[in-house]
């Protein structure tokens, strides 16, 4: 596709934002009764509330119509048929195969049923997680298990953290999850010192096998075990892989029916569906496991099918759009009022942000627009008591989604009710803001003089007219946080699909891992560093003056 700029609906949407300039939301709201009801849509158990956007029937219809003429349709329709729409990377994208019906029985890829594969591969789990369990996986020394460790980085670590955390209350008892990330040796030293070797089971979960950070964590971990009392014969009792390189994972010393494969067909920030969400199915069953590939499930159904003025991705991706491209937003806010789904910003960053951080077009021109925003967020109500103020009063324009569940895992005292007041407060304060009139009067309220009153008064203004989006939820459950990040992951391929760009290559990190690389043999030996630039050559010396 050539730029979007060139599409019809975008120079609509360009004249339109000039006709929205001037136009308040509140003023949206008094000259259309039903808007709250209008701008409302439903899928998979969430609701998703749009009304407080800057946004009328016509920049609605503009965007809707942005796009169908960037071809999302199509789009859609090649994801969910495998087509090759990786195209740097000739590949299909298919983590729906992952979650999809047990009614469906065939899903033919380049020749191969792939669902037969993710079937036997969820058997497979079942059995890792069912003998582990009840407690039949002994360790070395004849004891059970209780303790898993997921090593993993990216999007092999992040998205089976964040869900396992956020189905806390789904916990079985018996094993504790752990994951460790970081090349810092800190991460894994501080798991190991809780750990038992006898009683410990690691998974390795790496789609390549070769990457540095997990290698190395890998190689730690089986160092420590082997020596805590474990021998090299009994690697295999505690080391199990979830990898599409089967050969490394055996070199490694794992016996080949704990080896869980994975397909080039999942990109790693997609993969928490496959065997990578083993550390989810452990901590919570595979009971859970299943519900939660099944709220998924009812997200892409609904994506596929629903006509895209009802699409909550659609929906969201295409305002998201209107934000970034038409009004230079920069960024995205998601704030979670759920302690549970507290780290999910943190993973839809990861999604979104490798995913659509691209500056060509599927045909190798440069962009002509922005992409990606960076998104960052945290849970409600703690950000209230730091970065809302920027969103309040700061000169960006943030957009945000609140996500909220309506009961709580956890009903005590008035907190519930606290936590949900907070969040319909936030929307509502970015939406109607505060006038110099109002502030003056608060202040003369609270008994001000009148210099007072003038003095503080334009602090106290808040612009308002900041949009927002409300998600909710009557609960979360596994199947409810499925469809929540399936919902992110479709908004991000909306996003992509308008802006003409790849949202399933990665090619960006590779660079930063050479030079990583190269750094690394410099910071090991005396080579000649002259020809790096001078900064790197400083910060290369005094690495090596502080060690030991
Ligand atoms: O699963 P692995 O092969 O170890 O890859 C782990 C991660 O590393 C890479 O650098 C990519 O940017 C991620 O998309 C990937 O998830």
């Amino acid at each position: 596709m050539s730029s979007p700029t060139e599409l019809a609906a975008w120079q609509a949407l360009t004249a339109h934002q000039q006709e929205m300039a001037s136009v308040s939301m509140t003023s949206l709201f008094e000259n259309d009764a039903h808007r709250a009801e209008k701008y409302c849509a439903h899928a998979a158990g969430w609701t998703l509330d749009y009304a407080k956007n800057r946004a009328n029937d016509k920049t609605l219809s503009l965007l809707t119509e942005l796009a169908k003429e960037a071809g999302l349709e199509s789009a859609i329709k090649g994801m969910f048929s495998g087509a090759h729409i990786n195209n740097t990377e000739d590949r299909s994208v298919l983590h729906i195969a992952l979650r999809a019906s047990q009614a469906q029985e065939t899903l033919m890829v380049d020749g191969v049923n792939v669902l037969a594969e993710v079937r036997a591969t969820l058997k497979q789990m079942e059995q890792f997680v069912a003998q582990l369990h009840s407690g039949e996986w002994k360790g070395y020394s004849g004891k059970t298990i209780t303790d898993v460790v997921s090593i993993g980085i990216g999007g092999s670590y992040l998205g089976p953290k964040v869900v396992a955390e956020a189905l806390t209350p789904y916990k079985k008892d018996g094993i504790k999850v752990h994951f460790v990330a970081n090349i810092d040796g800190s991460d894994i030293t501080g798991k190991l010192k809780q750990l038992n070797p006898e009683t410990t089971v690691f998974v390795i979960s790496s789609k390549t096998f070769g990457t540095l950070e997990t290698l190395s964590n890998a190689n730690a971990a089986r160092d420590w075990f082997l020596s805590n009392g474990g021998s090299q014969d009994n690697v295999s009792k505690h080391f199990a892989a979830v990898s599409s390189n089967v050969k490394k994972a055996v070199d490694f010393g794992m016996a080949e029916e704990n080896i869980f494969p994975m397909w080039d067909w999942v990109g790693g920030r997609y993969s928490l569906w496959s065997a990578i969400g083993l550390p989810v199915a452990i901590a919570v069953g595979m009971d859970n496991f299943y519900a939660l590939l099944d709220g998924a499930h009812q997200m892409d159904e609904h994506f596929r099918t629903a006509p895209f003025e009802e699409n909550l991705p659609v929906i969201m991706g295409a305002l998201g759009v209107w934000y970034i491209n038409f009004h230079n937003a920069q960024t995205h806010a998601l704030i979670p009022y759920d302690h549970y789904l507290r780290a999910m910003p943190a993973h839809i960053q990861q999604l979104d942000m490798e995913s659509n951080g691209k500056a060509n077009l599927l045909n190798g021109d440069g962009v002509a627009t922005d992409t990606g925003p960076i998104i960052w967020g945290g849970a409600g109500t703690n950000g209230q008591h730091a970065y809302h103020q920027l969103l309040h009063q700061g000169t960006r324009l943030v957009p945000v989604d609140f996500i909220a569940p309506l009961t709580s895992h956890n009903p005590i005292g008035e907190h519930h009710v606290h936590l949900i007041a907070n969040c319909l407060s936030q929307s509502q304060a970015l939406m109607v803001g505060k006038t110099l009139e109002q502030a003056k009067q608060e202040l003369r309220d609270a008994g001000a003089s009148e210099d007072q009153v003038e003095a503080v008064a334009p602090h106290k203004v808040i612009q308002g007219n900041r949009p927002s989006n409300t998600l909710f939820t009557d609960k979360m459950t596994p199947a409810t946080v499925g469809a929540l990040i399936a919902l992110y992951e479709h908004r991000t391929f909306v996003q992509g699909t308008i802006w003409g760009i790849n949202s399933f290559d990665q090619w960006g990190v590779e660079l930063g891992k050479v030079l990583g690389t190269d750094i690394y043999n410099r910071l090991v030996s005396n080579s000649d560093n002259s020809a790096l630039d001078a900064s790197t050559q400083a910060l290369i010396k005094a690495f090596k003056k502080a060690q030991p």
